[in-house]
């Protein structure tokens, strides 16, 4: 089968894709210089809208358009063909060649590069990974995909006022609670934890939303897992059984168990590091001419002294531009800055809108409002190491407010809570 051969070539078509081939043109990439070779049929789009405003039947997301950017910078398919990036979709790479510098497809194409950027991402874990049988039942979801959030729509619509049963207790599982719950639906949510988002949130912290949570309807069962489902005689999921001996009735399943890099293509190929491929402060991997970046990439996180990975989209979008900044600066035989990333994440449900920036390692400090029956809803967190402020986490903050925060976690150098106070930053005060 033909060749083909590009300058550059970045492996994968999400988020960090898009925001990538951004860069690319910003940098003057000339027309026929580089492609995107995904497995999706579609350019790569921003993902955090799929657990949310999307999975509303009734199209409460208006003006949705399945490409990076926004307003007036939309990356549409025909962006890509102005500028001559060949968007190559529905095409899955199966073996790498590092050494020859070859990416081979499943249906036996070849593709040259000069310079590679690897953007796999992550795929979900599966209820089959833990041992689960029954898992890949047709009324069973999981989360990733714009296929995945167009079937649970669908889904959605079919099963009007039916009930559902979430499985896991972290990002998919808060928000496609509070989405099935405003949809209607019946809503029992199961995670193993003693509290919600434990790799994030306090117990103090958990105890606001899963109050929250059961105020809106949402039955939450806490330190037990799914072990099996009964079945109706056409294969459907009608119930899911716990370890604890509970069964709960379910027309819609949907799971969110945790995600892992897609590094397998490359494995003795590059160095690794926690799960993931080892990447410098230019995402320059141990490969001559590869880069990896987003859910991928290890990374040094100059600010803690440590490696990190991060799954979150604000990374993929910033370790993108600068993997790409750095290509051409190597190029022109520049020098451009380390990557000196300040973690943010941020995630929204029902009414209520959190972020939070920084560590959430140290001493805390919790501030604000946390009854989930007040009116307000307004309460933070600070994590404080060596009395400094290493992380801020707020709930229902003004763009104000949410601004300052970014400025408290930053922690070259870090503020105390005199200097804050000093400084007026607003929420301070409030402690
Ligand atoms: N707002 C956001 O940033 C956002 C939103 C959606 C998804 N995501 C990303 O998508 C990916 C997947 O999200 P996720 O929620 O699946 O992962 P997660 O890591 O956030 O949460 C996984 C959860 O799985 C649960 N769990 C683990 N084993 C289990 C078991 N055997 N049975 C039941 N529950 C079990 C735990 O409650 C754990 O908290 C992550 O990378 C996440 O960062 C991010």
């Amino acid at each position: 089968m033909a060749e083909k051969s590009f300058k550059y070539v970045i492996v994968g078509g999400g988020v960090a894709a898009g925001y990538a081939a951004r860069e690319f043109a910003k940098q003057g990439v000339k027309p026929g210089e580089l492609a995107i070779i995904s497995k999706e049929a579609v350019a790569p789009y921003e993902r955090p809208a799929l657990s949310k405003a999307y999975l509303f039947p009734e199209g409460k997301l208006p003006g949705f358009h399945v490409c990076v950017g926004s307003g007036g910078e939309r990356l549409l398919p025909e962006w890509y063909a102005e500028k001559g990036i060949s968007l190559i979709l529905s095409t899955e790479i199966v073996k790498a060649d590092l050494a020859s510098k070859t990416l081979v497809s499943s249906a036996g194409e070849s593709f040259k590069y000069q310079t590679l950027l690897i953007a796999t991402g992550s795929t979900v874990l599966k209820l089959s990974d833990f041992g689960v049988k029954g898992a890949d039942s047709k009324n069973i979801f999981y989360l990733r995909e714009i296929d995945d959030a167009d079937q649970l729509v669908e889904a959605l619509k079919a099963k009007k006022n039916g009930k559902a049963v979430i499985v896991g207790g972290g990002y998919i599982g808060l928000e496609l609670s509070a989405v099935l719950r405003l949809n209607n639906i019946e809503v029992n949510m199961v995670y193993p934890e003693p509290w919600c988002m434990p790799r994030l949130f306090t117990e103090s912290i958990a105890a606001f939303y899963e109050g929250y949570y059961k105020n809106k309807g949402v039955n939450i069962i806490k330190g037990t897992v799914a072990v099996g489902f009964d079945t109706h005689p056409n294969g459907e999921v009608k119930a899911v059984k716990l370890k604890d001996g509970r069964v709960l009735e379910a027309d819609i399943v949907v799971v969110g168990v945790g995600a892992i890099p897609l590094t397998s293509l490359f494995e003795g190929q590059v160095e690794t590091d926690i799960r993931g491929i080892k990447t410098n402060a230019f995402f320059k991997t141990s490969a001559p001419d590869v880069y990896a970046v987003g859910d991928v990439a290890t990374f040094p996180m100059k600010m803690y002294n440590d490696v990190r990975r991060v799954e979150h989209v604000d990374h993929s979008r910033k370790s993108a531009e600068q993997a790409v900044k750095a290509i051409y600066a190597n190029e022109q035989g520049k020098s451009i800055d380390e990557y000196d990333y300040l973690p943010y994440f941020y995630s929204r449900a029902f009414d209520l809108s959190w972020q939070f920036y920084g560590d959430n390692k140290g001493e805390t400090v919790l501030f604000g409002d946390t009854d989930p029956n007040s009116a307000t809803h307004k309460f933070g967190q600070y994590w404080i190491k060596d009395g400094k402020i290493v992380g801020a986490f707020l709930e229902s903050g003004t763009p104000e407010e949410n601004k300052a925060l970014a400025k408290v976690a930053k922690v070259q150098p870090a503020a105390t809570l005199d200097q804050l106070a000093q400084e007026g930053i607003g929420f301070a005060s409030k402690i």
